[in-house]
């Protein structure tokens, strides 16, 4: 760049802005914000850029981000390859032992380590907590209700927060997929939002941010102008007895109400693909997306 090209004003609009982001980031400086990523933004490679470099950077003015991610789709594609047909259960999936070996591989395998490359690539540094490096989700089966048993499906009981809160000394992003083990070894399939409430809870997180494909909760889950902005803990529920709130929506839901009420402050569900909606989440007043509170 040649001094003709430096424009003064541009550089101090520039400069006010890092002074306007000053109280958000002391606010946030040292507390953990929990991160979610869903399947389909990890399948939409510029939108996944873009938020690693949020993770990034808010790491590096010494916030603490973790993040839990699923990849449902790419599971979905990897069924497909074997032949096996996805099965949902109210946003569930259905998880025989043949399904499992390829949720492993896809989860806790190609996705993980995939994210914490890209971290690295990008100048970032990330550890990987899956089954092949440090587990840190342990868990058990998923009680059957209402006769409907999922099989290997498992939710959390206990989170290694000693490993996760280790890793910031040497200033790296925990990157862990959504499966548990049992005390036993027994590896199970979990909801990616289940987990990721789990960490939160866990950690007390300061925040929680589900990042998905859609902008919010919907009152027509096909139509982005509906988005609800907040939502009270009793109209959630009611939403999802209505049937407003459906299929991945769901999960994602009652993990937010369970969240609520047990030390997390905030709940949010935001479109990942819009570019640093994570950072617009955490550096404004009203943010972007869903929020649920009590
Ligand atoms: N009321 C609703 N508002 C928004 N999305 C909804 C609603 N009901 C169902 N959905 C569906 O939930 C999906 C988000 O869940 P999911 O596909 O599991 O996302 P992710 O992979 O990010 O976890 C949306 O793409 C949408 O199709
Ligand atoms: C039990 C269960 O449903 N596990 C999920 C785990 C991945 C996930 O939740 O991924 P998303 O965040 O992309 O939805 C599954 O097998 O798809």
């Amino acid at each position: 760049m040649s001094a003709d090209d430096f424009n003064v004003d541009e550089a101090i609009a520039k400069a006010n802005t890092l002074i306007e982001a000053m109280g958000w980031i002391r606010s946030f400086r040292g507390k953990t914000t929990v991160i979610k990523l869903g399947g389909s933004l990890l399948d939409d490679e510029s939108a996944l850029m873009h938020i690693l470099l949020d993770v990034i950077f808010m790491e590096s003015v010494g916030m603490k981000p973790v993040v839990v991610h699923g990849g449902g789709k790419a599971i979905n594609r990897a069924l497909a390859e074997s032949g096996i047909e996805p099965n949902f259960i109210r946003g569930r999936r259905y998880t025989d032992q043949a399904t499992l070996e390829v949720v492993s591989r896809v989860l806790a395998g190609e996705l993980n380590v995939g994210l914490t490359e890209e971290m690295e690539r990008l100048g970032g540094r990330a550890m990987n907590l899956s089954f092949d490096t440090t587990n840190v989700l342990f868990g058990e089966k998923l009680p059957t209700e209402d006769d409907v048993d999922l099989g290997f499906v498992g939710h959390v009981t206990r989170v290694d927060r000693s490993v996760i809160e280790g890793l910031s000394y040497t200033d790296q992003v925990p990157i862990i997929p959504s499966m548990c083990m049992g005390e036993d070894g027994q590896r199970y399939n979990v909801n990616a939002d289940t987990a990721a409430m789990a960490v939160a809870q866990s950690l007390g997180a300061e925040k929680l941010v589900f990042l998905s494909d859609v902008n919010g909760v919907r009152t027509d889950k096909d139509d982005p102008s509906t988005i609800i902005h907040t939502l009270s803990a009793a109209e959630a529920r009611q939403l999802i007895e209505d049937g407003v709130i459906a299929g991945g929506m769901i999960p994602k839901v009652e993990a937010c109400l369970e969240t609520l009420g047990r030390g997390v402050r905030k709940v949010h569900i935001v479109d990942g693909s819009i570019r640093h909606s994570l950072l617009l989440e955490i550096f404004t007043t009203n943010g972007v997306g869903t929020e649920i509170h009590q």
